[in-house]
């Protein structure tokens, strides 16, 4: 059996609702583990600090796993604005779950708000695209994951997400094609369920340069 790092509760979550926590010891002597495993050194000069560097990262590059997501749109403010709030092209690198190498590129996020004008700080878009990404993925999940806060936190009447990203595990290695890109997209609500607002938003975000 596969022992699983210890859990903490989140601030602010629900009885039973934990997060995992990040083994700096454990990921050193995994990191060396795999230096082994490939034949090289990791008592050569170079390579000395490697394990501990590696683990720091993989902390950054995960620390998504460690932090509420429901958390980031707390606070929202009234606004008397129904229509189409978008924000294009936020820079997104991502670690994917397969081959643990990264994807990047950019994320688009839409919504329209409820009725009563319920909107969120512009960067908090941002930091929830930051948070699911810093998290072992796939680009479909983590489309929909943001779709899905932003519906849960805001209940908008409509929802947009859209990424396009590039996967190094089929740029350097496997199938080996750079520049081929994906597009992904999640749509709640009235871009789901209108095609002519759901072409609008769409329409923006294509003509964006
Ligand atoms: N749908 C989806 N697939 C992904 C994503 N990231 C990586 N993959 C794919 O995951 C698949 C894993 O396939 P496997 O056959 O198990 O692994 P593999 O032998 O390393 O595959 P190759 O990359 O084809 O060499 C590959 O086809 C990857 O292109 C993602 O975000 N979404
Ligand atoms: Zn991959």
């Amino acid at each position: 059996m596969i022992r699983t790092n210890r859990t903490v509760k989140i601030a602010g979550s629900e009885p039973g609702v934990s997060a995992p926590v990040f083994d700096q010891a454990r990921a050193e002597k995994a990191v060396r583990e795999l230096l082994l495993a490939c034949g090289e050194d990791p008592d050569r000069d170079g390579l000395q600090e490697t394990p501990a560097r590696v683990a720091r990262a993989f902390q950054e590059m995960f620390a998504g796993l460690y932090l509420d997501p429901d958390s980031v749109l707390d606070r929202t403010f009234d606004e008397a604005h129904e229509e189409l709030v978008l924000l294009t092209d936020i820079p997104l690198y991502s670690t994917c779950e397969h081959h643990l190498v990264p994807f990047h590129g950019v994320a688009h996020v839409g919504y329209i708000p409820n009725a009563h004008g319920k909107v969120t700080g512009l960067s908090k878009l941002v930091r929830l695209v930051d948070l699911y990404a810093r998290r072992p993925q796939v680009q479909e999940r983590l489309t929909s994951q943001i779709a899905d806060a932003v519906d849960r936190k805001l209940r908008p009447r409509g929802v947009i997400v859209v990424i396009e990203a590039e996967h190094l595990c089929m740029a350097m290695r496997g199938i080996r094609k750079p520049g081929a890109r994906t597009t992904t997209s999640a749509v709640r609500g009235l871009l789901q369920t209108s095609s002519s607002t759901r072409a609008e938003a769409l329409d923006l975000i294509k003509g964006r340069r």
